[in-house]
C-alpha cells in the first residue's frame, strides 16, 4: 500500500510540529524518517496512523484519501499497524491470544482469528511459543509478538516508532536483521522511525532526513553519504569535514589540495566555477604520501582506527580511519582522492 502526504501540516499550541512535509512513499518501500529529538518524527507517524488530525495538507493510503480538509478516517479504519517502543503486549493473555485479539476485535470469530495467529506467529518464527505469556519472552521476541500482531490485524502498512530503543545493543542488531527478514517476507510498506543513523542506514530502502518538521532530504542511504543536498545533512549522516572551497571546472580546490569534484548523476555539467563549500567523508582521505598534517584525536573503534587530521590551510580537520594504529599528536601525511561539491 503507497502512502502519499502533501503539504501536511500540525501545529501545538501554534508552534510547528510538522510544516510542510510532502512525500511520495511506494507500496513495499522501508521508509525511514530520521532526525533529531523533538523535529517532528513521532507526529508525523501520529498523523499517518490517524491519530492526530492534520491541520492542512493531504494523506492517502494507496488511492484512498484519509485526511485531509474535513476528513478524518479513523485509526481502526486505515488498515495500519503502529509498533512502539514499548511493545504494549498484554500481559495475561498468551502469545496466541496477543495477535488474535485485534482480529476478535473486529469481529472475527475466535477460531479464524487463533488460524491467522498462528500464521503470522509463523512469519515471525515464534510459533514454538505461543502459548507463553510476553513475561517468558526476551524484549526481541515480545518485539516479534507486536509485528505478527500488527499483520494478523490486516495491517497493509506498519508504522514503526524507535522500535528498537530499549533494547541492548547486541539484540538491537539482531533485531535489524530481523526486522529486514520480516520486512522481505511480509512485503508490508514500513514507516520507521529513528535518530540512530546508522539503523537507518542499515535498514532503508530510502531515508527521509526531517529537521525543524520538514524533510530536508529524501534519498537511499548511500546517496545521502555520498551527495549530501546540504550541510546539515552531511553533518548529521556519517563523519564528515565540510570546507570551504573553490570550484574550478571539473575540479575543486581546498586549501592546499586540488581533487576532483564527485560526479553528480543528476547533473552531469561542471559546477559554477567560485566559492563554494565541499564534503569530505573518511573514504575520501588517503594516509600517508601527500600534505603534511597532525592528528588532534584518534580512537579504537573495533578493528580500525578513527582520527581527525590537521593540515595548514583547512577550515576543519579531516576525518580519518586507518587498519593500524594510530595515536593522537602523531604526524603523517594525507592525501584527497575527491570531494562531494555542495549544491
Ligand atoms: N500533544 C502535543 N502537545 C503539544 N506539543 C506537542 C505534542 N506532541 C508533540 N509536540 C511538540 O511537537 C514537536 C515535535 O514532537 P515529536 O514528538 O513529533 O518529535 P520527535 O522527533 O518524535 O522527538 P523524539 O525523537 O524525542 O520522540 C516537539 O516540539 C513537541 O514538544
Amino acid at each position: 500500500m503507497s502512502v502519499t502526504i502533501q503539504a501536511a501540516k500540525k501545529s501545538f499550541g501554534g508552534a510547528p510540529a510538522i510544516d510542510g512535509v510532502d512525500a511520495e512513499i511506494g507500496p513495499g518501500e522501508f521508509f525511514v524518517v530520521l532526525g533529531p529529538s523533538g523535529c517532528g518524527k513521532s507526529t508525523l507517524l501520529r498523523l499517518i496512523a490517524g491519530l492526530e488530525t492534520l491541520d492542512e495538507g493531504h494523506i492517502a493510503l494507496g488511492d484512498r484519501p484519509v485526511s485531509g480538509p474535513g476528513l478524518h478516517v479513523a485509526p481502526e479504519d486505515r488498515k495500519v499497524g503502529v509498533v512502539f517502543q514499548s511493545y504494549a503486549l498484554w500481559p495475561h493473555m498468551s502469545v496466541l491470544d496477543n495477535v488474535a485479539f485485534p482480529a476478535e476485535a473486529q469481529g472475527a470469530s475466535r477460531r479464524a482469528a487463533r488460524e491467522a495467529a498462528r500464521r503470522q506467529l509463523e512469519t515471525v518464527d515464534l510459533a514454538a511459543h505461543a502459548d507463553r505469556h510476553p513475561a517468558a519472552l526476551s524484549g526481541g521476541q515480545r518485539q516479534r509478538v507486536a509485528l505478527a500482531r500488527c499483520l494478523a490485524g490486516g495491517a497493509e502498512t506498519v508504522l514503526m516508532d524507535e522500535p528498537l530503543a530499549n533494547l541492548d545493543p547486541h539484540l538491537r542488531n539482531r533485531m535489524e536483521e530481523e526486522l529486514a527478514d520480516f520486512h522481505a517476507r511480509s512485503g508490508v510498506t514500513t514507516i520507521y522511525i529513528t535518530h540512530d543513523q546508522r539503523e537507518a542506514m542499515a535498514l532503508a530502502t530510502r531515508v527521509a532526513v526531517m529537521g525543524q518538521g520538514r524533510f530536508l532530504q529524501v534519498a537511499s542511504p548511500q546517496e545521502l553519504h555520498d551527495r549530501p543536498i546540504s550541510e546539515e545533512v552531511a553533518r548529521f549522516i556519517g563523519r564528515a569535514a565540510v570546507l570551504d572551497a573553490l570550484a574550478e571546472g571539473d575540479s575543486v580546490r581546498i586549501g592546499p589540495f586540488t581533487v576532483p569534484a564527485l560526479p553528480n548523476p543528476g547533473d552531469a555539467s561542471p559546477a559554477a566555477p567560485g566559492p563554494g563549500r565541499v564534503v569530505v567523508r573518511p573514504g575520501d582521505v588517503r594516509l600517508g604520501g601527500g600534505m603534511p598534517a597532525r592528528l588532534s584525536s584518534a580512537f579504537y573503534r573495533g578493528g580500525q582506527w578513527e582520527g581527525l587530521a590537521e593540515v595548514a590551510g583547512l577550515t576543519e580537520p579531516l576525518p580519518v580511519t586507518s587498519d593500524r594504529p594510530i595515536r593522537a599528536g602523531e604526524a603523517l601525511e594525507v592525501a584527497l582522492r575527491g570531494a562531494w561539491l555542495l549544491p
